[in-house]
């Protein structure tokens, strides 16, 4: 399809969705799974999931009661303008003004500068009637920061921009990926004006007198929109990368390559060890970012029901995690979901392999909702204070608590002696604590020989980041071993997760295995041993292999790929598909007269002359 067409049948796809949430007897996550699964990505996703979200968090009662019922009745179609050509990740740094002039009652939004012009918000470009915009608000002069206000962007008859707004989308995006079917937009100010009672202030407010009257609780709950989606997109990675698996798994029990003994059968690429160990943790990955994710839904929960009761204690931490494991998760499933396509050799790279896709629409989650490197750093911001804390008496707690232990973990040596041992969780618990434990001390040392403590942290960014990565690597591994600890229903099924735990913990050792013998978190000695109990996990895990992923109830439609069908009939569905493509219409392709046949005719005139 063209980019219009794609466009257009993304629409079709959600104003059909929206009319079965209407018509069918759903409850509400069987609504809201099909406005995402039937949406993705598209407007609807991000009016429920960005425009809703933020009149609920930030909209005071009477706003809320003004605009929910024409969003839940998507009467007006919404989206969240934060981003600028100019910022994206330093939304203190929106240039975008909304200034109040006490004549009017009004606010006057503007966009001083190129670079002011909001740039990237899903569904501006084209669909959306109204937006969540962030902007500086400005009273009597002064400047106090970035707020949120809800605009409407266009005619509600003709659907035309209002005037005093510039708008459309921002072009075709990464690959021919279905992204390219959302309207990333672009949106100009020209001196627009607002009523005050379109400021979203429960958070903040400004008086009729242009009084601007501050929160009396933390700003940062302005970005709390981004906290929730940043916590369902470690779920979303857990999906992705079982996609991907799920592929990639069934497809190698399918492929034979080399091996056959004197004419017989070859042998199946999942048997050959490196295939293993390419695949198998991404199997283990899938799992454990399922598992983490049902963790981080609860802990978002929790801290969401702590500030309707303006409890922020654990504020921090939710901030911490869901920035910190977003940014993991979705890093690794990108990897993953390319990994898979090369584990699948050359038939991984055509279209109908779904690979490809998959990933043109994935990896902007690297992006979006937080720059991974960015978040990261807030991690690491976080662990950090909790370091500089530490004997000062404040008990850490969360997924900190294990730095309460610092005087042990610094100390103690992994008392690994058999390859068995690394199939106990106590050990395997305390070499990722005590590795994650010793970075940050390292970074926390090497800050105070810093008179400017910003400086050294700008200095020391990237190792900042890997003790970051080695606190969330954590947070999955023991949310992975609390969940085996749970009931777990089904013969043998705990068997195959404690193997998958442990590929998933044990392949983390290998792969930052400089982490673990720099901080004598472990002896080579050991990682030895890990490896070798690895391989055996490799084999236990191998005859069950196909049904991990088939547990994953993918239906042929969803996983779209011809590789990845349920009944393994692989090569006669890639000539089926091929024979479907345009190019196949005609035995002779176009261009041949105007083209080819000049050239090969040349070439043979002059190999008469
Ligand atoms: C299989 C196919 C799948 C397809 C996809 C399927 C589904 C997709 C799922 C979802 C898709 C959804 C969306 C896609 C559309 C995307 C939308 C967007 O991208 S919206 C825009 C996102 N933008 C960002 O995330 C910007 C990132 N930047 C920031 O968040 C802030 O600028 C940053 C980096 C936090 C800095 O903020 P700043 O105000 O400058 O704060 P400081 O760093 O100075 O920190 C001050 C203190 O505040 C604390 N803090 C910061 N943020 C938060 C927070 N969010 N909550 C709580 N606390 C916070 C910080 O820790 C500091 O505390 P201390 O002073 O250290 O105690
Ligand atoms: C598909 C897609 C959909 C999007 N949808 C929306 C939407 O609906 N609404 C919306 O508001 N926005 C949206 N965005 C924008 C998105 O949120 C931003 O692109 C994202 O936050 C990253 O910000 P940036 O582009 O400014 O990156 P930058 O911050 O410019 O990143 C560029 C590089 O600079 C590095 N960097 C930046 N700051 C630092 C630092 N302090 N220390 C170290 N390194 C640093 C980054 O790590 C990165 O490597 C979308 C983006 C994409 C790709």
């Amino acid at each position: 399809m063209t980019r219009k067409e794609l466009f257009k049948n993304t629409l079709r796809k959600s104003v059909h969705a929206w009319k079965l949430i209407n018509e069918l007897p759903l409850s509400d996550d069987e609504s809201l799974m099909l406005r995402h699964f039937m949406d993705q990505p598209g407007f609807l996703d991000l009016h429920w999931r960005m425009f809703v979200p933020a009149i609920k968090g930030q909209g005071t009662e009477e706003q809320k009661q003004k605009w929910l019922p024409l969003a839940n009745k998507m009467q007006i179609i919404g989206c969240y303008a934060q981003t600028e050509l100019g910022h994206g990740s330093n939304v203190q740094g929106l240039e975008t003004t909304a200034t109040f002039d006490p004549q009017t009652d009004q606010f006057i939004l503007h966009s001083p500068t190129q670079t002011s012009s909001k740039w990237w918000p899903g569904g501006l470009g084209k669909v959306s009637t109204h937006a969540v915009i962030y902007a500086r608000l400005i009273t009597d002069g002064k400047d106090h920061g970035v707020h949120g206000f809800i605009v409407q962007l266009r005619n509600m008859d003709d659907h035309s921009p209002l005037p005093g707004i510039t708008i459309g989308d921002i072009g075709v995006k990464f690959g021919n990926g279905a992204y390219n079917s959302m309207d990333n937009g672009f949106l100009m100010f020209d001196k627009f004006c607002i009523p005050r009672d379109q400021m979203l202030m429960r958070l903040s407010k400004v008086t009729r007198e242009g009084k601007y009257v501050p929160s009396d609780v933390p700003r940062q709950l302005m970005y709390g929109t981004m906290v929730s989606v940043r916590q369902t997109i470690v779920s979303n990675a857990s999906i992705a990368m079982a996609r991907a698996v799920c592929i990639a798994t069934r497809y190698s029990a399918v492929r034979r390559q080399f091996g056959s003994q004197n004419g017989g059968i070859e042998t199946q690429v999942i048997d050959y060890k490196t295939q293993q160990n390419r695949l198998f943790p991404l199997l283990a990955s899938a799992y454990a970012f399922r598992f983490v994710g049902e963790w981080l839904k609860w802990l978002y929960t929790d801290v969401t029901q702590r500030l309707e009761a303006s409890d922020f204690a654990t504020l921090p931490e939710a901030h911490a995690c869901t920035a910190g494991l977003k940014s993991m998760t979705t890093s690794a499933t990108s990897d993953g979901i390319e990994e898979c396509r090369k584990l699948c050799g050359g038939h991984g790279y055509l279209w109908c392999s779904g690979l490809p896709e998959l990933f043109a629409v994935y990896v902007p989650a690297c992006t979006y909702e937080g720059d991974n490197v960015v978040l990261q750093l807030q991690v690491a911001r976080f662990l950090m204070k909790t370091v500089s804390q530490l004997g000062s008496g404040k008990a850490p707690a969360g997924t900190t608590a294990y730095m309460g232990r610092a005087k042990h973990l610094l100390q103690c040596r992994s008392s690994i002696r058999k390859a068995e041992d690394w199939l106990n969780p106590a050990m395997v618990l305390e070499t990722f604590e005590a590795r994650a434990l010793r970075m940050a001390v390292s970074c926390a040392n090497n800050l105070s020989k810093f008179e400017n403590q910003e400086q050294g942290f700008s200095e020391l960014l990237a190792d900042l980041v890997e003790a970051a990565i080695a606190h969330c690597q954590l947070i999955v591994v023991s949310k992975f071993i609390v969940k085996l600890e749970g009931e777990i229903k089904g013969k043998g099924v705990k068997n195959q997760l404690k193997n998958l735990c442990y590929i998933y913990a044990l392949h983390l050792i290998h792969k930052h295995l400089g982490d673990f013998l720099s901080t004598n978190s472990i002896t080579s000695e050991q990682a030895s041993l890990a490896n070798h109990q690895l391989r055996s996990l490799y084999t236990q895990v191998r005859p069950n292999a196909v049904a991990l992923v088939d547990a994953f109830d993918y239906t042929d439609h969803y996983l779209g790929s011809v590789l990845g069908r349920y009944d393994g009939n692989v090569y006669p569905k890639l000539f089926e598909e091929a024979l479907k493509d345009p190019l196949n219409d005609t035995v002779v392709p176009d261009g041949y007269h105007e083209y080819i046949r000049p050239l090969i005719k040349q070439h043979l005139r002059s190999a008469r002359l």
